[in-house]
């Protein structure tokens, strides 16, 4: 077991007048791949912004590891930037990286190592694309391979799978299975609920409030997944 148990106790966030998160509570175990599932705009993404300290809110977020506290990498959603950028999928790895500037050549072991990164996600042979002219689908792999490497501890995944193809998201479904081994604590952000029920060891169900959670298999049946996705955002 290398990752953390993490708990949300009483987690409100609004934006102006808006409320977004609504006193949620529960509890992710360590070593754990825990789903979390909703309708658009019910705040998921923003329930990881809280985790990832970048909103102030209210209530807390704990981390329990069982030792030192270990690497916490994050796959985002998406990424924006200029798409006309001249920055290829090598300086983009490369900068990430952050041990020289980014302006000068990652030396030949740092191209390596993006390589290897590269290869796991299936992207092999692709670092000197322009991150710019990169599919949504190679733009996910490319996020993910960041977070891969160095071995996370704690992995946060924002819909990963959402603008890959069917070989993507087998993909993505191997690196779970491993991480999970590994004992690895995932937080995932995920539409596709068949997925969840094959992968995840529990789910939580967001729509600014908290509407269930449990093990996948039990949670979400047919009437609550018609539930879950049949209504706009919580006002
Ligand atoms: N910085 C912000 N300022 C104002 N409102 C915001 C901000 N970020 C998010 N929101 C609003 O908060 C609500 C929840 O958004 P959030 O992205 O957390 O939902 P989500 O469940 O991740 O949705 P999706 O599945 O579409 O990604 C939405 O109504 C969104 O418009």
């Amino acid at each position: 077991m290398t990752g953390p148990a993490i708990s949300f106790e009483s987690l409100s966030l609004s934006f102006g007048r808006t409320e977004v998160l609504r006193d949620v509570s529960f509890r992710i175990a360590a070593g754990s791949i825990h789903a979390v599932v909703g309708p658009n705009g019910g705040g998921k993404s923003s329930l990881i912004r809280c985790l990832l300290g970048q909103v102030a809110h209210r209530g807390r977020v704990m981390l329990d590891w069982p030792g030192a506290p270990g690497r916490i990498a994050y796959s985002p959603q998406a990424l924006q930037f200029d798409a006309g950028l001249p920055m290829t999928v090598q300086d983009f790895l490369a900068a990430l990286d952050g041990a020289r500037p980014a302006f000068l050549r990652p030396s030949a072991e740092s191209r390596a190592r993006i390589e290897t990164r590269l290869a796991r996600v299936g992207m092999a042979g692709k670092s000197q694309r322009r991150m710019g002219a990169l599919s949504g689908g190679e733009r996910q792999r490319v996020l993910m391979a960041q977070a891969l490497d160095p071995a996370p501890d704690l992995l946060i995944l924002d819909e990963p799978m959402a603008a890959l193809d069917e070989a993507g998201a087998a993909l993505v479904e191997d690196l779970l299975t491993g991480l999970r081994a590994a004992g690895v604590t995932v937080i995932w952000v995920e539409h596709d609920l068949d997925a969840v029920r094959r992968l995840a060891d529990r789910v939580t169900a967001l729509n600014r409030q908290l509407l269930f959670q449990g093990a996948p298999r039990d949670e979400l049946t047919a009437e609550r997944v018609i539930g879950l996705f049949s209504h706009r955002a919580a006002a």
